[in-house]
């Protein structure tokens, strides 16, 4: 049966650097029963997504948009699929939602985002942009910003900047100077909080940054990245110990840490079957691993995403097999470098 379609549908923009905390609030939010209108779109750097696996949505309520960097390589894709989204909705084949939000990949500077979404004539009817949530990483928020442009980026346009990790973190004055001298204006909050994680993403924000990029085309070329990012995707052909594995995952984030920008992935442990293991790494920190009863998907293999700075894939091949004597494979055509050479081909 056909639903009747809404008028505009509410969008707003969830960014943040790498491992700042962009699907952990989605996971909560998501849990709301105000969110079961709400569709999401997220976007990785990497061939390999899996963040649209972890996200516990209604199937049909999580898009995902992998294959690589929105901003610059799939920035026009992104206009195509929400396109099809309000067909396939408007025709009943998913469910009805009247709110979307787009997870950007960490590494996305969202202004060409907004722009296209704004230029594309059929979306500019259809949508009523909500604004740009940005999260910020309290621990690791401040070297980031330093050492990557589009970390600046996604600041210099939030209408709400998150402070996440303040459980483990306050925030210091260095890191909260450097957000005002980027953007004084916009709302700034603390992660965990008192507040709803759904209403963070909708409730009082402002258009004003999508009216300034409006305003603004976007040079061909795309926004520049911080130069020698890659991505690397590997599968594991056996089972590592659990052991193992964190003396091989500890091993690079002690020799790398500062290159390692992002690691994710799930595992199944030889020592632990009854389970499969959420495993993130932020830069130096190793997170207790979350896990899940079942795999995900219909893929059964054990498969880690990396996301480096200036660390060839031989390198880290070296140190995970130094550490851990399993096969670690990597996944043909993904180990693609994130930067001038991608954007210029786009
Ligand atoms: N202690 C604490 N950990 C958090 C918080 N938010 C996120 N994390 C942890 O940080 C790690 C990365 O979080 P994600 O939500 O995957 O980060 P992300 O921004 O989606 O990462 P990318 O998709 O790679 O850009 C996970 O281990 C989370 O459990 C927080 O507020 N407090």
């Amino acid at each position: 049966m056909l639903s009747a379609a809404p008028e505009k549908l509410a969008v707003t923009v969830l960014t943040g650097f790498l491992g700042s905390g962009k699907t952990t609030l989605l996971q909560k939010a998501l849990r709301s029963p105000g969110m079961a209108d709400t569709a999401v779109i997220i976007n990785e750097a990497g061939e390999m997504g899996l963040d649209h696996l972890l996200v516990e949505a209604v199937e049909e309520q999580a898009f995902q948009m992998p294959g690589g960097c929105l901003c610059c390589i799939r920035r026009l894709d992104i206009a195509t699929t929400i396109r099809r989204l309000i067909e396939q909705r408007d025709r009943g084949e998913i469910a009805m939602f009247r709110r979307l939000v787009i997870e950007t990949s960490g590494l996305a500077d969202p202004a060409p985002i907004l722009y296209t979404l704004a230029a594309d004539p059929m979306l500019g009817h259809v949508l009523a942009f909500q604004g740009v949530v940005t999260l910020v990483d309290a621990l690791a928020g401040l070297g980031t910003i330093e050492r990557h442009p589009e970390a600046s980026a996604q600041v210099a346009v939030a209408d709400r900047i998150l402070l996440t990790k303040t459980d483990v973190a306050q925030p210091g004055s260095a890191l909260l100077g450097r957000l005002d001298g980027l953007n004084a204006w916009a709302d700034r909050r603390m992660l965990p909080g008192g507040d709803e994680p759904a209403a963070l993403l909708f409730d009082g924000l402002s258009s004003t940054a999508a009216r300034r990029f409006a305003a603004q085309p976007v040079t061909e070329g795309g926004p520049a990245h911080t130069a020698g990012i890659r991505t690397l995707s590997l599968v594991l052909t056996r089972p590592p110990t659990r052991f193992d594995f964190a003396r091989a995952l500890g091993g690079l984030a002690t020799r790398r840490g500062e290159d390692l920008l992002r690691a994710k992935g799930l595992i199944a442990f030889s020592d632990r079957p009854d389970g499969i293991a959420v495993i993130h790494a932020v830069q130096h920190t190793i997170y207790r691993p979350q896990w899940l009863d079942a795999w995900p998907d219909a893929d059964r293999r054990s498969r880690l995403v990396f996301i480096v700075r200036d660390i060839e894939p031989d390198e880290i091949l070296a140190c995970l097999a130094a550490f851990a004597p399993v096969a670690w494979t990597p996944v043909p055509g993904d180990t693609a470098k994130i930067g001038s050479s991608l954007t210029a081909a786009a």
